[in-house]
């Protein structure tokens, strides 16, 4: 998987959190994100996951199969936790059983079985936690996000999850973490990126048993060449150099077939044109609905879990309409529409 120039801002006008990222996502490894407060370590977390599209820059080669712990579980969806998990097994590609079986048995293995009939909002929040770790890995997901996944476990938990860490890795997966321990996992070999002044930056493979060292130091000591998209001057300067191309149309736009819309209160869509200057654009769909996704999905969407209870599907754009026709006839609710795969 890979990041090329990707950039991210919030708004229109909002400072870039990160621009110019490159990167080339080792397969089979475990990488652990470090930085200080609020230097954009959940922004990665996301793009890597397919939960944000970059504002600008494309990613490449992620698996089918992803799954992402967020910071925050959203707990006030009305479903108990067994149903919530069948529900997100169904719609990670499982059968009606087999979510069902893998949902017990992640809840068994969390020490949670005896809530699995508990509501989402009634659970308390290390429980909560413990469900949403669990449907990360239902699936035997190849690339797993976990953005401070252990934190508000409890220490059997937290022990289960580091296994499940070791099980995904023996079978090839990736899996990318946050966590404000910098022991957590230190038994692995790990890759550190580094977060700091809108770019990342890697640092040699930490050896087994030494740790990351603290923070971002660790991080900023790496190889220079391997230093990723750190801007002169930081994001800010950047950004400002670049607001006019967010606020109008440019030419990439239009090569890219992109109008800019919106279809309702909050929400930014970008309409996806027939993209003939952009061969292999992505269009990224957000939506929710339920129970389960309609059974023949054009194009065969990547399909991965989203934010609130969402889902995310990654689609050739050839095959965009097609989809988006299915998902509103099945009365799925559509909440973001982007491509990846292009510059904008
Ligand atoms: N939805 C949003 N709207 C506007 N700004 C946001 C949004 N999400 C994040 N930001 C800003 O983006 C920057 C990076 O946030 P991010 O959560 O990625 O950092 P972080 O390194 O994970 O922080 P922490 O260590 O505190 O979790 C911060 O300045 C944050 O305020």
């Amino acid at each position: 998987m890979r990041l090329e120039h990707v950039g991210r801002r919030h708004g229109l006008r909002g400072p870039w959190v990160l621009r110019g990222v490159s990167l080339d996502l080792p397969s089979a490894a475990l990488v652990r994100v470090v930085g200080t407060n609020g230097t954009g370590k959940s922004t990665l977390l996301r793009l890597l996951a397919g939960i944000d599209a970059p504002t600008e820059g494309r990613v490449t080669g992620r698996p089918a199969r992803t799954a992402y712990v967020p910071e925050r579980f959203p707990v006030a969806l009305p479903f108990t936790a067994l149903d919530y998990l069948v529900h997100l097994g169904r719609v990670q590609g499982l059968g009606r059983a087999a979510a069902r079986a893998r949902a017990g048995e992640w809840l068994e293995r969390f020490g949670a079985a005896g809530h699995a009939g508990t509501g989402l909002a009634e659970l308390s929040k290390g429980t909560s936690q413990k469900v949403a770790v669990a449907q990360a890995l239902l699936a035997d997901p190849a690339l797993l996000v976990l953005d401070e996944a252990w934190t508000g476990l409890d220490a059997g938990a937290r022990a289960e999850l580091d296994t499940a860490v070791r099980e995904r890795l023996a079978t090839g997966a990736t899996v990318v973490f946050v966590d404000h321990d910098p022991r957590r996992l230190e038994g692995e070999s790990a890759v550190v990126y580094g977060v700091e002044a809108g770019g990342v930056r890697e640092t040699e493979p930490e050896a087994p048993g030494r740790g990351p060292g603290p923070g971002l130091g660790s991080a900023a000591a790496g190889r220079p060449e391997a230093a990723a998209g750190v801007p002169a001057g930081g994001p800010e300067s950047v950004a400002a150099g670049v607001g006019l191309r967010e606020a109008r149309p440019g030419p990439g736009a239009r090569e890219a077939g992109l109008l800019r819309g919106r279809t309702g209160p909050g929400s930014d869509v970008r309409l996806p044109g027939a993209a003939p200057g952009a061969p292999g654009a992505r269009v990224r769909i957000v939506v929710s609905g339920g129970p389960s996704l309609p059974g023949r999905l054009p194009g065969g969407p990547a399909v991965a879990v989203g934010d609130g209870g969402t889902t995310v599907l990654t689609v050739d754009a050839a095959h965009s309409d097609a989809l988006l026709g299915t998902l509103l006839a099945a009365s799925w609710h559509i909440h973001h529409l982007g491509t990846e795969g292009v510059r904008v």
